[in-house]
């Protein structure tokens, strides 16, 4: 076929997909719209581009519902990956070789071009049942998730175009599970990428003053590795689940006066840096970290400023906590969670991711998200070498959003009573 590939099967089709390179830093995103755009045509949906940056084209793809004036169904997957260190896989990253037991080793085969090419299929399935949606359902493809969405979903949640979708419920990724449930995630922890410095006089390495930088910057570090010990302790004691804590890492420190081998050894340096990836949880207490930044890690005091790299603030427009009710109150998990089960699947308890997928801009809006990977008896490995799912477990996952499409696409309650939904 077009895509070089004869195996024009479900798994056939999702190994197409992995084989196109779509790999950070410079994707090249017009290969996977094409091939997305051929599958649309021959499954018969509407298929476009938008194209709010050059280069950087978000796929949307449409089945018209029988009452299309309901809020629709966003089915969102990010078709950009993250390198591979070749050398280090046993298999070539962009080749999705199957092995024996069936396991397709690619880059993107978790995170997440499975979860793109199971909507297409779950669709591909539904029509030929003859099933027609009552909602609309769109599937849209964005680039750029993994450099932080702006240039992806960013632009296209905050476009007209999406205002017109009238978008009711979102779906997107979620995480493998090594066990037999499924995982769902009804929020997730926002970045705050914290840089801070402070400066000091230098002097002679061997006198003992107060205020140098290197003093000050130590302080802070011993005020923020207090910190970091209490949160960790709770996820440590089962009295927290990892999303459930702000979590706080160095990652980079810069101090010192260099040679050409290594460092001044008895100078102390007059500048002094570090960089913390910081996470809160959807009903973190945004005050009580700020006034941490402000009074003991970085006070001015101690003669630091600070800047954030990236500042998301866990709450929605209205000023609620960015995190989707999931009980059985919200009709969209009720549906979620039968739909799965009907699907022969079990759902583990909603979690907090512990990181940002491209929800956060969904959620912002004060719209239902769910992040959801059907991928279960699957060791987590997004990111990692040998990248792999199962065929089997692809082919399960298939199943499953046939059945939460055919459920989120029916759902239509009295008119008054769905004002909300
Ligand atoms: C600020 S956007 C960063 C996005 C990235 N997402 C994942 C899933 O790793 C992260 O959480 O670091
Ligand atoms: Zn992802
Ligand atoms: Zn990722």
């Amino acid at each position: 076929s077009l895509f070089g590939s004869s195996d024009d099967t479900p798994v056939g089709r999702f190994k197409s997909y992995l084989r196109i390179a779509t790999v950070h830093p410079v994707p090249d995103y017009k290969p996977p719209s094409d091939f997305l755009l051929a599958q649309a045509k021959e499954i018969g949906l509407e298929g476009k581009t938008l194209e709010y940056v050059k280069g950087k084209p978000v796929t949307l793809l449409t089945w018209m519902g029988t009452s299309p004036s309901l809020p629709s169904i966003l089915l969102n997957s990010h078709v950009d990956v993250v390198p591979a260190e070749k050398d280090k896989w046993e298999h070539e990253p962009f080749a999705a070789v199957e092995d024996a037991e069936g396991n397709i080793f690619a880059r993107g085969s978790q995170d997440m071009k499975c979860v793109g090419m199971q909507y297409l299929e779950a669709i591909r399935n539904l029509k030929a049942q003859g099933f027609k949606p009552t909602r609309t359902i769109h599937l849209s493809y964005v680039p750029d998730e993994e450099v932080g969405g702006v240039d992806g979903a960013g632009n296209f949640i905050a476009s007209k175009d999406f205002q017109n979708l009238n978008v009711g419920v979102n779906l997107d990724e979620g995480l493998a599970s090594p066990g037999e449930s499924y995982r769902v995630f009804n929020g997730e922890r926002s970045p705050w990428w914290l840089k801070i410095k402070t400066t000091g006089a230098p002097g002679h390495g061997s006198k003992l003053y107060d205020d140098s930088a290197f003093e000050n910057l130590l302080k802070s570090l011993d005020s923020i590795s207090k910190y970091r010990a209490e949160q960790f302790s709770l996820v440590k004691k089962g009295l927290r689940a990892e999303g459930e804590v702000t979590s706080i890492n160095g990652v980079f420190l810069k101090a010192g006066t260099p040679t050409p081998t290594g460092f001044v050894m008895n100078l102390q340096p007059s500048e002094a840096e570090a960089g913390f990836d910081i996470r809160i949880p959807p009903l973190g207490d945004v005050d009580d970290l700020q006034r941490r930044i402000d009074e003991d890690w970085a006070p001015a005091s101690r003669n630091f400023t600070y800047s954030f790299e990236e500042k998301v603030y866990p709450r929605d427009k209205s000023g609620r906590p960015a995190v989707t009710t999931a009980d059985d109150s919200n009709p969209w998990w009720v549906l979620l969670k039968n739909a799965v089960v009907k699907a022969g699947g079990k759902l583990s308890k909603p979690e907090i991711f512990p990181a940002a997928t491209d929800s956060r801009y969904v959620r912002q809006e004060g719209i239902i998200a769910f992040g959801f990977s059907p991928m279960a008896n699957t060791p987590i490995l997004l990111h990692d070498h040998n990248e792999f799912l199962n065929a089997k477990e692809y082919t399960k996952g298939i199943a499953v959003y046939e059945e939460i499409i055919k459920a989120y696409s029916s759902y239509a309650p009295d008119v008054d009573s769905q004002a909300e939904l």
